[in-house]
């Protein structure tokens, strides 16, 4: 962002802080021409592709300017919804890769599929055949992702591929192509063969099934079901579970909200009771499920419930020692307030928003929660997302009391 002509700010994609660039201004937007005066925290761009593919923006910032300017999303969030709270330094969670991508595939008018991400600032598909964020595991998945969008050429709508990489091989959901005829369904039947996939499934319904995917959740093994939220990295998913189980050590019985397929339930089982509520039931089914097969867990239950509908209120609530909560985007505002309204001893909010975090966070500490810890996990390299985690404990009234008579 930068003074423009007439001196109203200008977004200018890929220019650092301080830096003086001459660029094409067109409203609040500029396009980079060139760097006049570089920034001391440029440098290269690691990826050949940096800022045709839409996918990156932010590669040319240096490794402690970027930990801290991702950081300072989460110091901003906080500051801006009132909560005091010292935020830890970035923690790098990007470990061997992204292990889940969603390819885009357009169709030209001869019935070429064009597969890969967007271009920067276009509706135009960016082709790649190597991504370097991706997880080696995801080794192949652009090829087969390409096949099966050639297979589907007929359909011509635009089409989404969300592929996994699992310990069994790809698992690749389609969004977009609605319901496919006989004969596609065989082609791609054909493509999960030559190309060893585990599963291909349309929006969810599975059309060939060559391996149950498996996917590792601590000791737990989990099938996920088609088109499942998995945490990006399987760096990031240890970094925020080992960041809650270290908080609840101790605890007895916990509850995991938004629990998914159990990333945080079927490892706090190694210890203690959890009770897992979230929405979607194939999901809940599946870490149930591994947590039944999985030797030595202790009890784990679960409740398909709408949170954002029908909280888990203060009264349910009282059982539990520990409670972590890991909502979508949108936050968790209704789970808050009646986390706030209890007594658990100990939450753990987990979030890939900084700003409904805060606002939940404010809603915890309005109830008597201290912040004891705020850490900033970052699982999208290069991107401006942010996954962050914060660790709140009751203050009783009494110990509420004597900390503002010790001022
Ligand atoms: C960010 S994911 C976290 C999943 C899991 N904790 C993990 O780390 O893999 C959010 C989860 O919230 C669930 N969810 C979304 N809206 C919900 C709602 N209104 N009530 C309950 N669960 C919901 C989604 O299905 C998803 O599993």
């Amino acid at each position: 962002m930068a003074p423009g002509p007439s001196k109203s700010p200008v977004f200018v994609p890929f220019a650092l802080p301080g830096e003086e660039v001459l660029a094409e201004v067109d409203g609040e937007r500029g396009l980079l021409i060139e760097v006049l005066k570089p920034s001391p925290n440029r440098v290269a761009a690691p990826c050949p592709h940096f800022s045709t593919c839409g996918g990156c923006a932010v590669q040319t910032l240096s490794a402690a300017a970027y930990g801290e300017w991702k950081r300072g999303l989460v110091v901003d969030a906080l500051r801006h919804a009132g909560v005091v709270a010292d935020v830890a330094p970035l923690r790098a969670a990007w470990g061997d890769g992204r292990r889940r991508a969603t390819f885009h595939a357009r169709f030209d008018a001869r019935g070429r599929a064009h597969v890969g991400f967007m271009e920067a600032r276009s509706h135009t598909i960016f082709e790649l055949d190597a991504c370097p964020i991706l997880a080696p595991d995801m080794a192949g998945a652009l090829a087969a992702a390409r096949e099966i969008a050639q297979a589907l050429a007929g359909n011509e709508k635009p089409l989404d591929l969300v592929v996994t990489a699992s310990r069994t091989g790809l698992d690749v959901d389609l969004r977009g192509c609605g319901k496919l005829d006989f004969h596609t369904e065989q082609a791609l039947i054909a493509v999960a063969q030559q190309r060893d996939l585990a599963r291909i499934s349309n929006h969810g319904a599975v059309m060939i099934e060559r391996r149950a995917p498996e996917v590792l959740c601590g000791r737990a093994v989990v099938t996920p079901p088609p088109g499942n939220f998995l945490q990006a990295t399987a760096a990031g998913e240890e970094a925020l579970t080992s960041v809650v189980v270290e908080a609840f050590s101790g605890a007895k019985k916990c509850a995991d909200l938004f629990s998914g397929t159990g990333a945080f339930a079927l490892r706090l089982a190694e210890k203690a009771e959890v009770f897992c509520a979230e929405s979607d039931a194939a999901a809940l089914n599946a870490c149930l499920r591994a947590a039944n097969t999985t030797p030595g867990l202790r009890n784990v239950t679960g409740e398909a419930r709408d949170l954002f509908m029908r909280p888990v209120l203060p009264a349910e609530l009282e059982k539990f020692d520990a409670v972590v909560f890991d909502p979508p985007r949108a936050g968790a505002e209704a789970q808050a307030r009646d986390l706030a309204r209890s007594s658990v001893p100990k939450i753990a909010a987990v979030s890939c928003n900084p700003q409904t975090f805060a606002r939940d966070a404010r809603l915890l500490v309005a109830g008597g929660y201290a912040v004891e810890s705020v850490i900033p996990v970052d699982q999208f390299l290069y991107s401006p997302h942010v996954e962050l985690i914060g660790i709140f404990a009751k203050v009783s009234a009494r110990a509420k009391k004597k900390r503002r008579l010790l001022g």
